[in-house]
């Protein structure tokens, strides 16, 4: 029994072991990429190419399904043949990850060219990054999300701050350098806290205005100059609600492209239940109120379609899966429904 549990448990190291080195290789090659020019520059000839369009990412139907095509190095050189633009283009592109067997992902935005005659050509259309992430399979909207932040940044970094002069760009795309000031800009993403905040047995909700009609998302706001998380979810909850945080914890985190990339700190809070009135700052929200577990759970199952009542009036919904906010209300459901009563 002894022998066949250690063998087991040999084969599961062995197995750990394997996976973990692919994982460590993988990363060391994509760190090299990004350090050594001429690498990535035959990396890109051997390459694979995410498509966007004013950063807008290009996506394909199949039946009811959407696909993210990832384009070839010869597939590429075919379009940009036909555009009569060189393959200088393709150092345009940049890094954003790689396969196991080291083929590296590219992103590249082709926004200069006429956006119909690649679409005819390639059979897709390009889509709005807001519909694209919820359309694609779970596993590609991160990768969309985080490639068009990084062609959004280079859009938006091609200057000095200090002296004005234009940057230049590593061939990976993973900073500019300015040679007047010696400056290196790296990609940057704003830290931002959402939290769920719970008087023991209900869960507060808010509506920006900008939110569509019936969703109702977790508190959120950027993290100030100097402010750690905790400062942060206790400031956010004392500017929007008026409620004082008693304790709160980690959940999980997430890159959010919108506005401009943000890292997502997602965190649960307690307020007590003596001290639950909410006293709502309306210069951001629309509306802030509690809702019991029967009510979410309700929430959860319903579509923003099937929000609107005869009355004209929107019943609640929540954001959908590939949210943050989302985890955390169903972590929510899952404390209150593990509870003892
Ligand atoms: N993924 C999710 O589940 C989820 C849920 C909620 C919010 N979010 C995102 O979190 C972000 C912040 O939420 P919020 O709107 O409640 O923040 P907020 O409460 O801090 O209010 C936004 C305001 O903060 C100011 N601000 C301060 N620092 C800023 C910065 N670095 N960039 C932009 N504005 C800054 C601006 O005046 C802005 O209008 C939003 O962009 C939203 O897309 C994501
Ligand atoms: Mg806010």
């Amino acid at each position: 029994m002894a022998a066949i549990y250690q063998a087991a448990h040999r084969r599961a190291s062995s197995l750990m072991c394997k996976l973990h080195s692919t994982y460590v290789r993988k990363m060391r090659y994509l760190n090299e990429l990004k350090e050594d020019d001429s690498l990535c520059r035959q990396a890109q000839t051997s390459g694979t190419f995410y498509l966007f369009h004013n950063l807008s990412p290009f996506l394909q139907k199949v039946g009811e399904k959407y696909f993210v095509p990832q384009l070839s190095a010869a597939e590429m050189k075919r379009i940009l043949e036909e555009f009569k633009e060189t393959e200088q283009w393709i150092e345009k592109s940049v890094l954003i990850g790689c396969s196991d067997e080291h083929i590296p992902h590219f992103a590249l935005d082709l926004g200069a060219l006429e956006k119909s005659v690649i679409e005819s050509e390639l059979k897709g259309s390009f889509t709005n990054l807001r519909k694209a992430l919820f359309v694609v399979d779970g596993k590609d909207s991160p990768l969309l999300a985080s490639a068009q932040s990084l062609l959004q940044w280079h859009d938006s970094h091609q200057y000095c701050s200090k002296t004005g002069q234009p940057t230049q760009r590593n061939v990976a795309g993973s900073k500019r350098v300015c040679h007047a000031s010696g400056i290196t800009y790296y990609p940057q993403m704003s830290p931002v806290i959402i939290t769920l905040v719970s008087d023991g047995s209900r869960c507060l909700l808010a509506r920006q205005p900008s939110f569509p009609q019936g969703m109702y998302s977790a508190l959120s706001g950027f993290c100030d100059m100097g402010e750690n998380v905790e400062e942060t979810v206790h400031r956010e909850v004392a500017e929007e609600v008026g409620l004082e945080v008693e304790s709160l914890w980690y959940s999980a985190s997430q890159h959010w492209p919108f506005p401009s990339s943000c890292l997502m700190i997602a965190c649960h809070a307690t307020v007590r239940a003596q001290q639950a009135e909410i006293s709502m700052n309306r210069l951001e929200l629309e509306e802030a109120r509690w809702f019991g577990l029967e009510e979410i759970v309700e929430g959860l199952k319903r579509e923003p379609r099937s929000s609107k009542q005869d009355d004209g009036s929107f019943l609640p919904w929540f954001p959908p899966k590939q949210a943050i906010a989302h985890e955390l209300i169903c972590e929510w459901v899952k404390q209150q429904t593990s509870q003892p009563a």
